[in-house]
């Protein structure tokens, strides 16, 4: 039971039942350069050998290595230079033995050729070139397939695309890839009192703090994100900007509404079609969720602080699970707690801290209006439900809010 009587849902409970109602977006075919940070949808075999062809691995001449052998600085070894072939030229006739073509870091190898010697071994001569230092057989020369062979895998299904991922996909001939596409998140605060920031305030008014801060969250976990703004107290104002939205929406996400007060608009609107209740935590304790036309819908409380968390807790794993990824829920490490502080017994408390090199120091104080502290925190202390005092000194457990993983 929670603080009124009214029965409490357990943190681990709320997020299991997001998590359940979310499933990964269905593949989309995208060029490589919007596919950073997505997930593989697919296995990517090789569909060509990489190197394609064999090429110089140095400026220098092609020669018949056999042609060489002996060769120093004091007894060097003549050859014809017959020609020169840069990178980007097209196959070229066989090297007759007896004979050198100059030849360019990563032009095709003359066949017949097997080895080259970079012009530091020679005199660089364009008709007759001296050899001062004999190659081994091979030298120079990068043979096809001896990075990537045709049929070998590129990225496996599930692999995160990262810039040597995407690197390699392109140096393969793959301009696109088969990935789960970032998830379309509408952001839409409400509340008669907002004003949009850049505008002046007029009594009782505040500026849109979520939307932003919203918004920005969803960006930093790989999710497109439009920031509708602010929409009145007014149930069918809400209901109508809902609706407009739904359409280009993999997952709406509202602010304010959803507590005790007499113009909860979120919970007016939507509480036939919706969860509301309590979650066991603070900040964040009144949520709602659903699904609305099969778009999941969160609604967060508005104190900015109490909508962060949320949406680090909550909306960030259900995005995690649209987009493909294996990891949904951010993981947790151990720090040494600079000070004391108590903690309400029932519920999983979330305290802002500074952390560094292992010592997370508590900021600020714990009103969830409190944004000057959550901009000064970089991580979160998480207080287990049993637990009614933290000690200067103890270790806890702490969640680092710009943590990739
Ligand atoms: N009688 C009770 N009152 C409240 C309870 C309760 O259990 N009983 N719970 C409190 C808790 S905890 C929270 S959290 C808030 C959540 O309230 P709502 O979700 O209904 O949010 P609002 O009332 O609309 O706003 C709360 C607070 O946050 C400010 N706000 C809202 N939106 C924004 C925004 N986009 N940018 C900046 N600030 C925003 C708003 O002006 C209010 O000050 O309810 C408590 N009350
Ligand atoms: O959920 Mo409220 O978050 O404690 O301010």
């Amino acid at each position: 039971m929670g603080d009124h009587g009214r029965p409490t849902t357990p943190v681990d409970a709320h997020l299991a039942r997001i998590v359940d109602a979310v499933q990964p977006l269905a593949p989309a075919v995208l060029p490589l350069s919007e596919a950073l940070g997505l997930v593989a949808a697919a296995d990517v075999v090789a569909r060509l050998p990489l190197p394609a062809f064999d090429n110089s691995g140095m400026d220098g001449y092609a020669v018949h290595q056999r042609d060489c052998v002996g060769a120093t600085a004091e007894s060097p070894v003549h050859l014809p230079v017959v020609g020169g072939i840069g990178a980007g030229a097209a196959a070229t006739e066989e090297l007759a033995p007896g004979t050198a073509v100059k030849i360019m870091t990563g032009a095709p190898v003359p066949p017949g050729a097997t080895a080259v010697v970079p012009y530091e071994w020679t005199d660089r001569g364009a008709h007759e070139v001296q050899v001062n230092q004999p190659p081994v057989p091979g030298q120079h020369i990068r043979r096809a397939g001896d990075d990537v062979e045709e049929g070998d895998l590129l990225v496996s299904a599930g692999t995160v695309l990262g810039p040597r991922h995407l690197g390699l996909l392109a140096g393969a001939g793959e301009g696109r890839v088969s990935v789960r596409p970032r998830p379309r998140v509408v952001i839409v605060s409400t509340g008669s009192e907002l004003r949009e920031p850049g505008q002046p305030l007029g009594p009782g008014q505040i500026h849109d703090a979520n939307s932003t801060l919203l918004a920005s969250s969803a960006r930093a976990a790989g999710a497109s994100a439009f920031r509708v703004g602010s929409v009145s107290d007014d149930p069918g104002t809400f209901l109508e900007t809902l609706q407009d939205q739904i359409s280009r929406a993999d997952v709406i996400v509202t602010s304010g509404g959803v507590s005790q007060g007499d113009f909860d608009v979120v919970k007016a609107a939507l509480k036939d079609r919706l969860w509301f209740g309590d979650v066991a935590m603070q900040p964040g304790k009144p949520q709602g969720f659903g699904t609305v036309d099969g778009v999941p819908v969160f609604t967060l409380p508005g104190n900015p602080v109490s909508a962060y968390l949320s949406f680090q807790l909550f909306v960030v794993p259900a995005l995690r699970k649209l987009q493909g990824r294996s990891r949904l829920v951010h993981p947790l490490r151990e720090a040494r707690c600079s000070k004391g502080f108590g903690s309400p017994v029932g519920k999983r408390q979330f305290v802002r801290a500074a952390y560094d090199a292992g010592l997370a120091a508590p900021v600020g104080g714990h009103g969830s209006h409190l944004l000057g502290d959550l901009a000064a925190a970089n991580a979160l202390i998480v207080v287990p439900e049993e637990t009614a005092e933290v000690s200067a000194g103890d270790t806890v457990q702490v969640l680092l809010l710009d943590e990739e993983y």
